[in-house]
């Protein structure tokens, strides 16, 4: 069976210090409610590329603890201070996480030895796995199919959090790597992805849409292929539906309705406006409304 995870989000109070009940609240939601496989600590959903090193350990943590043993867990080291992403993968190894992940460094356009190196050294004197959280639209770093097959050459480097539409690449990746750990990461592409083999996904949207989705892969995986590509449209409207109404917030609010206390983004992200608040009204009642 294919694993599904959610992206934890962070919660945070109005002045943009984070709230750690309300992140254990979503840990919870995504225990009981969504009985989710995994939780990926850390990551662009965290909001976690704005935080100190003391608020991403402090989450770390908290998740830990909440989760409990119910679900897989990843934590997401990556960081442009390399000091940092080693630092809390060898913190997140103590505590416990099974597996880590670090984003592709970004920013000062590294050469492919660079990028290697980074990811070497996260992992030298930490006993872990590690899958290389790839997300080119965002980083700017496509990693080819050979950089991949280069950077596999470390025996702890055992997947992808692939976030990425080159379909021909995921191919091309799953059939040179067939016991390679691949996890999709856009949500709205599950089902191409799925149809390619991965070994489950990671998202953003399944914090709120986790039931439907698991549906959707036991549909594919029983070769109801027309059941799930309705199930993708349903979500891929609700999808779009966050998307227009700004992602991260939106998720926030409709948690929020639910009685989670999921509260604010950190700014630059936006603060929810009154129209922001009547989309996530809408989306609530149109989605998730008993
Ligand atoms: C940038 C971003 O948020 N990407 C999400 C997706 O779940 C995405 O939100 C979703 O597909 C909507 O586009 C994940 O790939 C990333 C993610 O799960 C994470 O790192 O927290």
């Amino acid at each position: 069976m294919k694993k599904l995870y959610s992206a934890l989000m962070t919660a945070f109070n109005e002045d943009g210090s984070v709230n750690l009940d309300g992140v254990r609240e979503m840990v919870r939601y995504n225990i009981d409610v969504n009985h989710i496989d995994g939780l990926y600590v850390g990551g662009s959903t965290g909001e976690s590329f704005m935080l100190s090193t003391e608020e991403k350990k402090n989450i770390f943590k908290v998740a830990y603890e909440e989760t409990a043993g119910k679900a897989h867990l990843i934590a997401q080291v990556g960081s442009l201070n390399l000091n940092e992403a080693k630092e809390l993968a060898k913190y997140v190894t103590d505590l416990g996480y099974p597996m880590i992940s670090a984003v592709t460094p970004f920013y000062y356009n590294f050469s492919f030895e660079q990028i290697k190196n980074y990811y070497n050294s996260i992992l030298e004197g930490v006993d872990n796995k590690l899958i290389i959280y790839s997300i080119p639209a965002l980083t700017g770093v496509a990693l080819s199919l050979d950089q991949f097959a280069e950077l596999f050459e470390n025996p702890k480097i055992v997947g992808i959090k692939y976030t990425n539409a080159d379909f021909y690449l995921l191919e091309r990746v799953r059939n040179r790597f067939p016991d390679k750990l691949i996890l999709s990461g856009f949500d709205e592409m599950l089902l191409p992805a799925l149809a390619l083999d991965v070994d489950g996904a990671i998202g953003s949207t399944f914090n709120l849409n986790a039931p439907r989705v698991k549906e959707e892969i036991a549909a594919f995986e029983a070769g109801d292929i027309k059941k799930a590509r309705e199930l993708q449209t349903l979500s891929n409207d609700y999808i779009t539906d966050l998307l227009n109404n700004d992602l991260y917030p939106t998720i926030k609010l409709v948690f929020e309705k639910l009685g989670v206390h999921a509260g604010y983004c950190k700014e630059p992200m936006s603060k929810p406006t009154p129209e922001m608040e009547a989309g996530a009204q809408k989306i609530y009642e149109k989605y998730f409304k008993k």
